[in-house]
């Protein structure tokens, strides 16, 4: 694993007085960029933690798909059904077994109690995350981007050497502060700020977010049907769940739009939007996206936690066989 935590550490021990966000960023870790794949939480038929898949899982990511980093405890993870000592036990175990075989581990620590949200955040420094990534609260939703950028400030600082990312996903907090605007002037509060994580569709907010970032920070798609979009704003790499099973394909995507082959590129994120489109035929949601993984990686995943209801095996079979026929040699 590649630990981007000791820029940080130098920085703390020559810290001598304040330093301003710029020299703060000139400290900073290199951009996260390419694939990351938002991992899903194993769990036992009984609806445990099956942390003997993790090791698995990780192989499967890294040899089959070409992933190198992960993000953990996300909604694809069930982060928030998770408890917290479930959640720790759990990143624990994703740091632990990508140690030399994923370059970042970024833990997704959000709560709606900001002391859980701190003690997690604290957690994944001494387990030894590259990353945390946090989500608005949901249930007393920040009323203001102030509100929201005190909130992440008073998270961040608990794990005061780990880069912190921004975690936008309004369709799922319901909140309405464009993310945009959360970020405005984000650095000066938060010295980690390393880039946001935008899983929303406003693709004129995701510009204005790449427009106001600095040099250092990435900015990570998290719609992955309409990725291409997000690349030609400029867009540093995606965190997705779709990269579990077709993190190879992606990569190809990615390579095509690097190469300027917007035909080739535009072909490859059609493919997936096919996929996408028979899916939400089934109602395509977190319970029917793990059992497809389970299904196309034979990695034992297990059911989903309440109130996300299992998946009926004829519906995961289906998309399972769409997939196969849309990607032969996946
Ligand atoms: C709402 C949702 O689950 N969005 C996914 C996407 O990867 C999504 O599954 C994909 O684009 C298919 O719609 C990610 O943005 C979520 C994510 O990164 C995470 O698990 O934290």
């Amino acid at each position: 694993m590649k630990r981007i935590t000791s820029n940080f550490d130098t920085m703390s021990t020559l810290q001598t007085g304040p330093v301003s966000p710029t020299e703060m960023a000139s400290r900073l870790p290199v951009q996260l960029t390419g694939l990351v794949a938002a991992t899903f939480t194993p769990l036992t038929s009984e609806g445990e933690l099956d942390l003997s898949v993790i090791g698995p899982y990780v192989d499967y990511l890294a040899e089959r798909q070409g992933v190198r980093n992960i993000f953990v405890n996300g909604t694809t993870g069930e982060g928030m059904s998770l408890s917290v000592e479930e959640r720790k036990r759990t990143a624990e175990e994703w740091c632990l077994r990508a140690r030399g075989k994923m370059d970042n581990v970024i833990v997704h620590v959000g709560c709606l109690s900001i002391k859980d949200s701190k003690d997690l955040a604290h957690h994944a420094e001494t387990a030894g995350a590259d990353g945390i990534g946090v989500i608005s609260p949901s249930f007393f939703k920040p009323k203001t981007a102030d509100a929201l950028r005190s909130y992440l400030k008073e998270v961040a600082s608990a794990a005061p050497t780990l880069p912190f990312y921004y975690y936008h996903i309004p369709a799922l907090t319901g909140s309405n502060l464009l993310a945009s605007d959360v970020c405005k002037g984000l650095e000066a509060l938060v010295p980690t700020f390393s880039g946001v994580k935008f899983s929303g569709t406003d693709l004129m907010d995701f510009g204005q977010c790449v427009r106001h970032s600095q040099a250092h920070q990435s900015l990570l798609y998290g719609v992955d049907e309409q990725l291409l979009a997000a690349l030609a704003f400029g867009a540093n790499g995606a965190v997705g769940s779709l990269y579990n099973y077709l993190g190879s394909h992606f990569n190809k995507l990615l390579m095509a739009f690097a190469q300027g082959d917007l035909v080739g590129a535009r072909a490859l994120q059609f493919s997936v939007q096919d996929l996408l489109a028979f899916a939400s035929k089934y109602g395509f949601d977190v319970a029917v996206n793990k059992q497809l993984m389970s299904d196309l990686s034979g990695l034992s995943l297990g059911p989903p936690r309440l109130p996300l209801v299992p998946c009926r095996p004829e519906t995961a079979a289906a998309v399972a066989q769409k997939y196969r026929q849309i990607f032969p040699e996946a």
